[in-house]
């Protein structure tokens, strides 16, 4: 590794460069530039170097530079989007901030959280949606579940936003939404530390995204321990390919989440090794919802 890049930043660069076709694995699993890559070099005649040079002063690349070098920003002095991590300084904390990033992931959850309902399991047990944000992905999966009951687990100042959701939701006419709310606990917590209730089913969405490989595979022991014997583990994210060269629209997401989070998109065989070593069993099944989201699940023996 020449470059000398850490594993994250190394994740994100060359899966990018893959999906756009600039580097390839040859067949001893060695990166190679792929005929199009060449042109990237100054010494191909003719070369593109010139013309991607244009951008080499630009601020933000520059910046992407440093973040790629350093293995995210040298400092965030007011901590980082999503993420709440020991006694430093976190977004989710501060109210007007966790109002703005809830709010800005609620319209999604809103549209996928039907898709995904109806591809969770039908339970009349309970679920934890962990880091659940605005919680939509919980109500639309108790409103098709309807002896089901439910905790969002998340920062306090996000929960505030959840119950606003939740509120709106319950008050939508829907068949059954008005039953909703009293099946629902709010848990304010840190999910790296505090102890989980034990449950049936277990959502992370959007979550292991946030933060790097350690912490994915301490939070995979963490929600492993916190189902019942049976119970299963869904994640619902934008996944890598397992060969780790695609889809360009997730190794673009993926330079997103590197940019503002702790995290980047990861593969489901990244995943399921993770969910192996915490002592569940996943399944090998694929399931699509929309906007290049997916889910996969493991069950605890
Ligand atoms: C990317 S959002 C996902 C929200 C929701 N699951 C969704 O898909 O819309 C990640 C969530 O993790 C929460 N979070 C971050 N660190 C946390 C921690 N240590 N304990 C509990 N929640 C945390 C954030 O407050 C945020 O709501």
């Amino acid at each position: 590794m020449r470059l000398g890049l850490k594993e994250r930043p190394a994740m994100v660069l060359f899966p990018a460069l893959c999906a756009m076709d600039m580097l390839s694995y040859n067949d001893s699993g060695q990166l190679q530039l792929t005929e199009g890559g060449c042109y990237l070099t100054q010494q191909s005649v003719p070369t593109l170097a010139g013309y991607v040079g244009l951008e080499k002063s630009d601020p933000a690349v520059l910046e992407m530079v440093e973040r790629l070098k350093h293995d995210g920003p040298l400092e965030a002095p007011s901590g980082i989007a999503y993420v709440k991590e020991g006694e430093g300084p976190s977004p989710m904390d501060d109210p007007e901030v966790a109002r703005r990033l809830t709010l800005a992931l609620a319209g999604r959850a809103q549209i996928l959280a039907p898709i995904v309902a109806d591809k969770l399991p039908k339970h009349n047990g309970h679920l934890v949606d962990v880091a659940g944000g605005s919680g939509f992905f919980t109500y639309e999966w108790l409103l098709v579940n309807p002896d089901a009951t439910a905790t969002v687990l998340d920062r306090p100042q996000v929960l505030a936003v959840a119950a606003e959701c939740l509120f709106t939701f319950s008050q939508s006419g829907r068949h059954g939404a008005h039953t909703v709310p009293e099946r629902v606990t709010f848990l304010p917590g840190d999910m790296l530390t505090d102890e989980l209730p034990q449950t049936d089913l277990l959502l992370a969405a959007s979550l292991f995204h946030d933060w790097p490989t350690e912490t994915c595979q301490l939070l995979a022991r963490r929600f492993a321990d916190a189902l019942v014997s049976g119970g299963e583990l869904w994640v619902h994210d934008a996944f890598l390919d397992d060969t780790m060269d695609g889809p360009q629209a997730v190794t673009d997401y993926s330079a997103q989440l590197f940019w503002v989070t702790k995290g980047r998109a990861y593969s489901r065989n990244e995943y399921r090794q993770w969910f192996a070593e915490a002592g569940l069993m996943p399944s090998d099944k694929n399931s699509s919802t929309q906007m290049d989201y997916g889910l996969i699940w493991a069950r605890k023996p």
